[in-house]
């Protein structure tokens, strides 16, 4: 794993939320984009190497919906750049880690992505990610 690709941050209100971080970080998102495939509306931070990644749920069913209803906003994940996603797979199950989605998944920001289950990584949501 290379760098901490992004944190992704679970929000109700999309706007508001990227109001508040503009405010914070002193600068404004450079993108939006929405990904289908998750049912989420996402804006994008640069924070020196790394972005915070901002999600708000298209759908009852995103998963951003059912962690909202049962927690609060706030931290969702933690991202890793990885150069060889499909090799990271191997390497961690291997290791006994719990792969969410061992094909990876069309993610934000041209990546592709594979997820963790947080019960096998001490209730961290772990999000690997590489540039396709
Ligand atoms: C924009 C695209 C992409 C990118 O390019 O960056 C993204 O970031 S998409 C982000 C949204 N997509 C995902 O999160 C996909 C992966 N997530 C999942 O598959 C599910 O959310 C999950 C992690 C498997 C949980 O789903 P589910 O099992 O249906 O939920 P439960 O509510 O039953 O949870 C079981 C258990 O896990 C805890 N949990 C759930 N989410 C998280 C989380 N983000 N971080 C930490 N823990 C989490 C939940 O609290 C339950 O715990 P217990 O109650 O102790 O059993
Ligand atoms: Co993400």
């Amino acid at each position: 794993m290379r760098k901490i690709e992004h944190i992704g941050i679970a929000v109700k209100d999309l706007e508001q939320s990227n109001a508040l971080f503009a405010k914070l970080l002193g600068k404004n998102h450079f993108k939006t984009e929405e990904v289908d495939g998750e049912k989420v509306a996402t804006s994008f931070f640069q924070v020196g190497e790394t972005k915070v990644e901002l999600l708000q749920a298209t759908d009852n069913n995103s998963p951003i919906a059912k962690y909202l209803e049962k927690k609060s906003e706030g931290v969702h994940h933690i991202a890793f750049d990885v150069e060889d996603i499909l090799a990271e797979v191997e390497r961690l199950k291997t290791e006994g880690f719990e792969i969410l989605n061992e094909t990876p998944k069309l993610g934000a920001d041209n990546k592709l992505v594979v997820f963790l289950h947080p019960r096998s990584t001490n209730g961290v949501l772990i999000e690997l990610c590489q540039e396709i």
